[in-house]
């Protein structure tokens, strides 16, 4: 396993700079993409295959955008910036204005889209709206890698928290990570494929509990569960 991964590393080393070039541009206007974003332009799509994506992953991208097609199922877009579930929303009520209007943001983007391709989270949420689910597949680069061969814990927890945070805001809009409790069952390959399924269990007043489980793509290995809770942010408190 340590060998593909070092070849892996070598054929993403080589993918370095043509990033920009890849076409990920979003004009496949889904109706996910007018519920996380509010911005006019046109931004890159970052949850779209790339070269650094594996076979495992494409192929269950390929099986995901086929369940699309009758409309129970919805890829949800990812940008790098500022393309956050009603961005504007956030802006407006939760972040100190000083930091928004200066340039205090301009250097921000989302932790998980900050790597090269392929060196770090690679990744594409799906949505089933009717069933409050949503499925992650996740590869995780060689970037993340903590014990040596196997990914990071937090690397995990962070996918776990975006997973969630996705499930959670589909239902609840603008919400916060108040808790969460992973159990790691079994350590999970660097450069592998896992799969977060992810499900709103409750909704009681601002609380949304979430809950997880990460397993293989054959899905015979379960690596963790999870279990998440979320709070809607009122508007009338400030986060800060
Ligand atoms: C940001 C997401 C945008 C969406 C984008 C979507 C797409 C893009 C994907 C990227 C997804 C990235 C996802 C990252 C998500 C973070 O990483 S968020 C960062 C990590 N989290 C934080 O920093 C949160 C820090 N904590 C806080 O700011 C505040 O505690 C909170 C969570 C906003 C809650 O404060 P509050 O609004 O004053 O709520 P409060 O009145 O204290 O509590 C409300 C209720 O919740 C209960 N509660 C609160 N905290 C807890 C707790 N820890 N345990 C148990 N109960 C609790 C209270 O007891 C109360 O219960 P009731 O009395 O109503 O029964």
């Amino acid at each position: 396993m340590l060998r593909s991964c070092t070849a892996g590393l070598r054929s993403l080393w080589a993918l370095r700079g043509r990033r920009e070039g890849a076409a990920r541009l979003s004009a496949d206007l889904q109706p996910a993409r007018r519920l996380f974003s509010t911005e006019k332009a046109v931004h890159k799509d970052w949850a779209l295959p790339n070269p650094s994506w594996s076979k495992d992953l494409k192929l269950l991208f390929d099986q995901f955008m086929k369940k699309c097609e009758d409309g129970s199922w919805e890829r949800l877009p990812s940008c790098k910036h500022t393309c956050t579930y009603k961005s504007e929303d956030f802006k407006t009520y939760f972040l100190d204005p000083q930091l928004v209007e200066g340039e205090g943001l301009s250097q921000a983007q989302l932790f998980t889209r900050g790597f090269e391709d392929g060196l770090g989270f690679e990744y594409v949420i799906f949505n089933n709206n009717d069933e409050k689910r949503t499925v992650c597949l996740f590869q995780g680069g060689p970037y993340l890698q903590g014990i040596p061969g196997f990914l990071h814990g937090g690397a995990i927890a962070t996918m776990i928290d975006v997973a969630f945070g996705s499930c959670a805001a589909i239902s609840g809009g603008a919400v916060m990570t108040a808790n969460l409790n992973i159990n790691f069952k079994r350590p999970v390959p660097l450069c592998s494929v896992v799969v977060i399924h992810s499900q709103l269990d409750k909704l009681e007043g601002r609380k949304l509990f979430v809950s997880c489980n990460v397993r293989s793509v054959d899905e015979k290995t379960l690596y963790s569960e999870a279990t998440g809770l979320f709070i809607k942010l009122d508007p009338k408190k400030s986060s800060t």
